[in-house]
């Protein structure tokens, strides 16, 4: 289920075949507050409308789909609309972040042939991220934006004690967005429904397939809020100029 924003305008001119479906659909636990961290301000304004609006500048992008919690998704907040509305759809997210990128994948319209999935626990993505997850997708694979390990990983057990060092050479750390071919991360999707397997990131469902998927740098500007500390650091990364 779906709504489309009233007023907007479009161009003609432009090719827009890229669907974004922002996930925005948790309820932020890990923060241990009550208000839902996809909405508190970030750099002056809430986190999910940085998202929304930084995809909307794409001009390959068609459609915005907002996945929210239910109790939201039929009284979407205000400022939600402070964008180019009639390229935003509103969803409803579903027990699983998994389960919310579905719902977002099926209000996207027919014309999309590029998927491209996005926390809103991410607000400062960046438009050259943006750009090459959605240019590698176009090449026919999916794409993950994300960096390389840089510090020494261990593995640890139940008890705090350090049971191995962890080869980190061919190791990175996903971040979103990630893109993928329509088509690829809707068959990626039904497999795991099939299946029963869940997972923390949509790539994962895409590999289990083979699939092929390949890395494209982000950056730390695309850091998940995840905890209470995560929004003092994002406010500043956010004065940063990469
Ligand atoms: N059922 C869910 C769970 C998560 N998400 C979204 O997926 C992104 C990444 O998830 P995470 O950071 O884990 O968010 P929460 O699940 O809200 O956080 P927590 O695990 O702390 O409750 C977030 O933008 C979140 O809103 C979603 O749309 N639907
Ligand atoms: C999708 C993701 O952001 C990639 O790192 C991450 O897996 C989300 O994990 P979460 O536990 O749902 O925050």
């Amino acid at each position: 289920m779906a709504s489309r924003g009233e007023s907007g305008r479009t161009d003609p001119t432009v090719v827009r075949d890229v669907g974004v479906v922002i996930v925005a659909g948790g309820s932020g636990s890990r923060t241990g507050s009550t208000e839902l961290k996809q909405f508190r301000w970030v750099s002056g304004k809430p986190a999910l409308l940085h998202s929304v609006q930084a995809f909307m500048a794409r001009t390959d992008v068609a459609v915005v789909v907002v996945v929210l919690p239910k109790a939201y998704a039929a009284d979407p907040p205000p400022w939600l609309f402070q964008c180019d509305v009639d390229r935003l759809l509103v969803s409803v997210g579903g027990r699983e972040r998994h389960e919310s990128v579905v719902n977002g994948l099926e209000d996207l319209p027919e014309e999309v042939t590029v998927a491209v999935v996005h926390d809103a626990a991410r607000p400062l993505v960046t438009d050259a991220t943006i750009d090459r997850v959605i240019a590698e997708a176009r090449k026919g694979h999916g794409a993950v934006a994300a960096l390389p390990v840089v510090d020494t990983l261990k593995e640890v057990d139940e008890h705090g004690r350090i049971v191995r060092t962890v080869d980190r050479t061919h190791l990175w750390r996903a971040q979103t967005p990630q893109a993928f071919p329509r088509v690829m991360l809707e068959e990626a999707h039904v497999a795991a429904r099939r299946d029963s397997i869940g997972a923390t990131d949509d790539a994962a469902l895409c590999e289990r397939l083979g699939f092929p998927v390949v890395v494209v740098r982000g950056s730390e500007r695309g850091m998940k809020i995840t905890e209470e500390a995560d929004f003092a650091r994002a406010d500043a990364l956010s004065l940063l100029v990469e």
